[in-house]
């Protein structure tokens, strides 16, 4: 890696032990100073990295500040070093806020507090750190801000308070808050009235329920301002402003899916230092009418079924649905349709492929610009498939849908933004090998290796469901008494259950069940990075080798 040329380099001294501090465009680092060691209760004092050698790259600096006495911190650990210096000589101090990796994808916000013997010293330092961080363009300055205070367990508000304004107040990031009132709420105020002018992204506190309403305000208001019409867009316009999703829900799949943990305070990270994730959203329309968009699962049958019932349920919080998922999956109901399907060609790989979408994944960069090349762009285009018959479950998983009740996801090697979406087919199969599918979600085990499981990288899918064929919903429901005789003939296990299932759209019940599905290629970006590899977490100083 090219060497960078050092902006400053002094000894400095951070609590009570000399160190070189060095900082060029890239990186700040400190090196302790080979000093004395006292021996105390066994072990020796020292930093946790190699040789005391500690190095953040500035990209991921948080913000840096005057350090007064009153907020000097203590050096409360088991060893002691001979101090270097006359302590009247650490009267000028800065400390540097920056991001810290911890296990799991975690990060949290440290610091660190260098002494100087010199007021102009201490100056520069904090002027020349400041008008690096001021060159990080994509970091946000303004932000608005919807609280749902009733997502999840109900801490929506808790949350922000104490853990998410600390870290934007520390950035120097101005926000409006809004906390919702009613459903709705936090949709209606961005499609119509928001003055989307003076922010640099939207932050979403709550679950998949409430990112959903962020992502459809968003999405729309952009198609209005631009003149777009939702219904029949083939190409819809991408929102200028990012959306940061502060986990405060029940399942909080996208938050997890594309930061690899629902953490509050890794999430407003991931915002203040600017990260950005482009993410695909499918289109999903009835009649060649618009009726929602979808960026993790559209999911017929199973999932249909488990989140018409938790919905009912409410009430008992994030529960519900392991709840009403063991009660779906007793009543083993399958649905008989005919999905046509427009298969993304060779290059977009497959669900069952090994490789997974991570931070900078070289998959969806590549459909991010022009980089195909005509002979690829001439295969993208695929001929569509037809397939029918009885199904426990009808999926697809626009990213991985990794979430706590399956960190690999519903599709382990679904892309965050390569404009597909994998369609999975569960067909009609015995309880046990259905547990057994869905017990792999939760395993190493490949979920999608069983003979009644179909895979299908997908553009666009339509669905039909087999007491729909040639007739309209409508049709449907004047002929319900007719249909739920020959349905409970069909299906005797289940009494009287219905013949049809509904569409669980990201969390969200479809009332329609005849769909065409369509991605929009990274249509919105978040303030999040994806999953970053182990070994960025393994040994950071592979950032830092410049
Ligand atoms: N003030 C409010 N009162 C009632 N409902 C609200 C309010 N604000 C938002 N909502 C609605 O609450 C629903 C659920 O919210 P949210 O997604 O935050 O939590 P969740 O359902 O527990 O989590 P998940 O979606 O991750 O399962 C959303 O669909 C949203 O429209
Ligand atoms: C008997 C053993 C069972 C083991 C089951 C493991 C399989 C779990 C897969 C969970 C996949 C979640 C996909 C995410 C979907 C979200 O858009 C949506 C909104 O939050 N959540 C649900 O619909 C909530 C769906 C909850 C389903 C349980
Ligand atoms: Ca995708």
């Amino acid at each position: 890696m090219e060497k960078q040329p050092r902006l400053l380099s002094s000894q400095l001294s951070l609590q009570n032990r000399v160190c070189d501090v060095t900082l060029n465009c890239v990186v700040l680092t400190w090196k302790e100073r080979e000093t004395t060691k006292k021996r105390v209760s066994g072990s020796f004092l020292g930093s946790s990295r190699a040789a005391g050698s500690h190095c953040v790259p500035v990209c991921e600096i948080i913000a840096v500040q005057e350090t007064t006495e009153a907020c000097q911190s203590n050096d409360a650990g088991r060893w002691q070093m001979v101090p270097q210096q006359p302590s009247e000589s650490e009267q000028h101090a800065f400390t540097v806020s920056y991001v810290e990796r911890m296990r799991g994808h975690r990060w949290r916000c440290s610091e660190v507090t260098f002494h100087c013997t010199d007021w102009r010293l201490c100056q520069q330092w904090i002027q020349t750190i400041k008008e690096q961080l001021s060159q990080l363009t994509s970091r946000p300055k303004s932000l608005l801000v919807y609280i749902n205070p009733y997502g999840g367990k109900q801490r929506g508000k808790w949350i922000y308070e104490h853990k998410v304004a600390p870290v934007f107040s520390r950035a120097s990031i101005s926000t409006d808050v809004i906390v919702t009132e009613c459903a709705n709420h936090a949709r209606n105020h961005l499609k119509k009235e928001a003055d989307l002018k003076k922010y640099d992204g939207v932050v979403c506190v709550g679950g998949d329920g409430m990112f959903s309403e962020i992502l459809h305000g968003l999405i729309s208001r952009t198609q209005c301002d631009s003149g777009v019409d939702e219904n029949c867009a083939e190409t819809l316009v991408p929102s200028a402003l990012r959306i940061g999703i502060i986990p405060a829900g029940s399942t909080d799949c996208i938050c997890f899916a594309t930061v690899g943990t629902n953490d509050p305070v890794t999430s407003a990270l991931h915002i203040v230092i600017g990260d950005s994730q482009p993410m695909d959203v499918c289109s999903v329309h009835h009649n060649n009418t618009f009726l929602r968009y979808s960026v993790s699962l559209l999911g017929y049958g199973f999932f249909g079924d488990v989140l018409t019932d938790s919905e009912r349920k409410r009430w008992m919080g994030p529960a519900r649905y392991d709840i009403s998922g063991v009660k779906t999956f007793l009543s083993h109901r399958y649905y008989e349709g005919t999905i046509s399907f427009l298969p993304a060609a060779d290059i977009f790989g497959t669900p069952r492929d090994k490789i997974k979408c991570r931070s900078g994944c070289s998959v969806c960069q590549k459909q991010s610009t022009e980089k195909l090349t005509e002979e690829e762009r001439e295969g993208s285009y695929g001929v569509w498939r037809v397939t029918r018959g009885k199904f426990l479950a009808i999926n697809a998983a626009s990213m991985s849908c990794a979430c706590p009740r399956t960190p690999k996801g519903l599709s382990p090697a679904a892309h965050l933004a390569d404009g597909t979406t994998d369609l999975i087919l569960i067909r009609k199969c015995s309880r046990l090998d259905f547990l057994r599918h869905l017990l792999r979600h939760t395993n190493k085990d490949d979920q999608f290796d069983h003979t009644f499981v179909e895979v299908h990288r997908v553009q666009q899918f339509r669905f039909t469901p087999k007491h729909w064929e040639g007739g309209s919903e409508l049709d449907l429901c004047e002929s319900k008494n007719r249909l739920f005789g020959q349905i409970c003939r069909q299906q005797p296990v289940c009494g009287c259950a219905p013949a049809h299932s509904s569409w669980n759209c990201d969390g969200e019940i479809l009332p329609q069940t005849t769909i065409h599905v369509r991605v929009h290629c990274q249509l919105i970006k978040l303030f999040a990075r994806g999953i970053e590899e182990k070994t960025v977490f393994e040994d950071p100083y592979t950032l830092c080798a410049v």
